[in-house]
């Protein structure tokens, strides 16, 4: 078997912030707090969970956007949260990424053609002027936009076609693992269908990695090989798709998926309803973080913190129940 394109090892981003004018103590947001995950080339892994529970900030440590605070990220057998800058340079082109807001992150004053030549020109991917042009051209095509439209700026565009060259610049680097995060979520909802569609036809085109980052799970249920959910800094489950959606462990993951809608009109599930709010990454709960809204709490759930434990073929999770014998 060949080694998996990315690892995560056990990775932490603590956030230190200041907690007043005067206060000399630190204190942290446990953003992320031991993390682990492996993405297999060609594979889609979605990163699923609630606003807040540290879903950006996996995919930006990946991207390196920042210093971890500690943990291990590996790109092709290679660990680039410590790597220098000249082997960083060539990391960055591996891995691209496409934001929620294409407007915010598209230069609004460049035309797509300069847009779209600025990755494979930084990346010396274009042997020439005309190569460069038959490149940018290609992109359009690939992304299905006319090619009319290199010589307009982001502006004249919809919501879709922005995110589509979006699409197209992360790909003109060549990458071989895309970060989407929450890049379908602020679309309406045909067009997210399309655009979604057009990432898995890409996919099998180049046979790229999806770091799929959403909270919208009825997206994540047609496109995803595997699925990883997140509660405040933790993943509490890991599943391939099928699994994760006919019968998910976790009781977090069960009361996330009691609210996705199902397709049949008028058909329902019956929803779970956590009690109280998600607790501060600043002061999280201790032994199992999920305790304080878990309809199935006893006693071990506040003082130990479960581990992901394998709990059916390629799926684990993080629950003391699973290892209670089952009635
Ligand atoms: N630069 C920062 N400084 C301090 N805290 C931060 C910083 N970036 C993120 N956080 C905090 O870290 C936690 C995780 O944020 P993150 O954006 O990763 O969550 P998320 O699951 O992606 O949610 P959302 O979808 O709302 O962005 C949040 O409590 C957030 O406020």
């Amino acid at each position: 078997m060949s080694p998996p394109l990315l690892q995560v090892n056990d990775l932490k981003k603590h956030f230190p912030i200041k907690t007043g004018l005067f206060s000399r103590k630190s204190e942290f947001v446990y953003a992320v707090d031991g993390v682990s995950f492996e993405i297999a080339r060609g594979e889609t892994l979605s990163l699923v969970g609630e606003s807040g529970c540290g879903k950006s900030t996996v995919g930006r440590a990946i991207l390196r956007l920042f210093d971890i605070t500690s943990g291990q990220v590996i790109l092709d057998g290679q660990r680039i949260d410590d790597a220098h800058p000249s082997t960083m340079r060539q990391m960055r082109r591996r891995v691209q990424v496409v934001f929620q807001d294409p407007f915010s992150s598209l230069n609004p004053r460049m035309r797509v053609r300069d847009i779209l030549a600025e990755p494979i020109r930084n990346f010396g991917l274009a042997k020439s002027k005309e190569d460069l042009e038959v490149r940018v051209t290609e992109l359009m095509d690939t992304v299905r936009l006319p090619r009319e439209a290199l010589n307009r700026r982001p502006h004249e565009f919809s919501g879709g076609q922005r995110q589509r060259i979006g699409i197209a610049r992360a790909l003109a680097a060549e990458p071989e693992l895309i970060v989407c995060d929450e890049a379908v979520s602020a679309l309406d909802v045909s067009v997210k269908a399309q655009v979604v569609n057009l990432l898995q036809d890409l996919q099998q085109k180049f046979g790229l990695a999806l770091l799929f980052i959403s909270h919208d799970l009825a997206i994540v249920e047609h496109m995803t090989h595997r699925v990883a959910v997140m509660y405040l800094g933790k993943i509490v489950e890991i599943a391939p798709r099928r699994e994760i959606f006919a019968a998910p462990r976790h009781p977090y993951t069960k009361a996330l998926l009691s609210a996705v809608p199902l397709p049949e009109p008028g058909a329902q599930r019956n929803p779970i309803i956590l009690g109280g709010d998600v607790p501060s990454p600043i002061n999280p709960p201790k032994g199992c973080r999920f305790h304080t809204r878990c309809p199935f709490v006893f006693d071990r759930c506040r003082t130990e913190e479960p581990t992901l434990r394998a709990v059916g073929a390629e799926q684990w999770a993080a629950c003391h129940l699973d290892e209670v014998p089952q009635a």
